[in-house]
């Protein structure tokens, strides 16, 4: 990986790039073979994070939606979109999903509408990062929970299995993470320090003396941060922000500046979360599912800031207006 200060950001992706990407579905299409998305989403808390987040998903291709959510939620998802496929979160078993086979892509989405606070949601968290075989994309206060010694040798466990991760962290949840790398190298070093060998010790060992330092340091630049939590975690990151910034493990990174202020609304989030959930879950790769899912995101504020006003938009009129978004990619 390149010194901190030398860290450059690749452009963002043209339209024409971006369109060879979109996921339209085959004549022979099923709802299975366009892909199934699940979601472990929306606490007794916060209900509508997983409404915003399903839907979006949905919207964005998801053959299959299926949302995992808190017994006291399931009325409210169910009754937002009939279409949706809802299920009380103890039903989720995922050791137990199958594989993902060729012609049946999968993905999940954990977090939205958790509450950091809740730690009862951690073994939810964890049995997930560490048993589901397929992408998954971690977001809201499932950062907050993965943000720690445990979560990151989780997290590179799945990446040295050859599982894809995707965290999409906003500047506080990016933060977290950072703090969660840090306590991390603190007790990689203590077991340095002992002689004792363990796989955190050696994968802070392994880790840039770049990264490193972006993590220690309190207030490192975005695209560094996002590029040093990457290698961190040894996952996709989508560091959201007036710009976002995309970051592999391999140290690359990509700008996302497509974006409006509109954007800065609760919820939206959830939204960008369910959009680049459905892309995994329709076979594109993190990085691609981030910089085709951001784009799109960034593209629906667009039009629905056009249709009502950059003061008037709020996170449900980007799934409304995500057709807009794919118009304006393709043309
Ligand atoms: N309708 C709903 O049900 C909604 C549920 N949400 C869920 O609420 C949970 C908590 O998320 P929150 O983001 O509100 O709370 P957090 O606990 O993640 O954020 C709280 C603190 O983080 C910092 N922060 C927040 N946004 C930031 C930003 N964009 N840049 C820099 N720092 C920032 C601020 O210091 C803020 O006080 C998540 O699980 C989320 O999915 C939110 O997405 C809002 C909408
Ligand atoms: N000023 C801004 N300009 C462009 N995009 C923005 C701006 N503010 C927020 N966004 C975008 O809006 C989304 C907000 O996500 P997040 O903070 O996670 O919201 P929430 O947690 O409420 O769902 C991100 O995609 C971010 O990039």
């Amino acid at each position: 990986m390149e010194d901190a200060e030398d860290l450059k950001a690749a452009p963002g992706r043209s339209n024409a790039e971006l369109a060879c990407l979109l996921p339209h579905p085959a004549a022979d299409a099923n709802k299975y073979t366009r892909g199934h998305l699940s979601l472990v989403v929306g606490s007794a808390a916060y209900p509508g994070a997983a409404c915003l987040a399903a839907a979006a998903g949905e919207r964005a291709g998801a053959g299959y939606t299926e949302v995992f959510c808190a017994g006291k939620s399931m009325i409210t998802v169910r009754g937002w979109r009939p279409s949706l496929v809802v299920r009380d979160w103890r039903a989720w078993k995922p050791a137990k999903a199958p594989a993902p086979r060729p012609g049946h892509p999968t993905a999940c989405v954990i977090g939205c509408g958790f509450d950091a606070a809740e730690t009862s949601l951690t073994s939810l968290l964890m049995e997930t990062v560490r048993g589901w075989k397929a992408p998954l994309l971690i977001d809201g206060g499932a950062l907050g929970l993965i943000a720690n010694a445990t979560g990151l040798r989780l997290a590179r466990e799945r990446a040295a299995a050859g599982r894809a991760t995707l965290l999409t962290p906003h500047g506080g949840e990016a933060a977290r993470l950072a703090q969660g790398a840090r306590e991390a190298l603190g007790e990689a070093e203590d077991a340095a320090a002992r002689g004792t060998r363990s796989p955190l010790a050696e994968a802070a060992g392994a880790l840039s003396p770049a990264s490193r330092a972006t993590l220690v340091e309190a207030d490192s630049a975005p695209a560094a941060l996002a590029c040093a939590l990457a290698e961190a975690y040894g996952a996709v990151v989508a560091l959201k922000g007036p710009v976002t910034f995309i970051a592999s493990p391999d140290g690359t990174a990509e700008v996302m500046d497509r974006g409006t202020s509109a954007l800065a609304k609760a919820g939206t989030g959830d939204v960008l979360a369910g959009i680049v959930g459905a892309l995994l879950a329709q076979g594109l790769s993190p990085r691609d599912a981030a910089a085709l899912g951001c784009a799109l995101h960034a593209e629906a504020g667009r039009a629905a800031a056009a249709a009502l006003t950059d003061i008037c938009v709020a996170a449900e009129d980007l799934i409304t207006h995500l057709p807009d978004a794919i118009r304006a990619i393709e043309s």
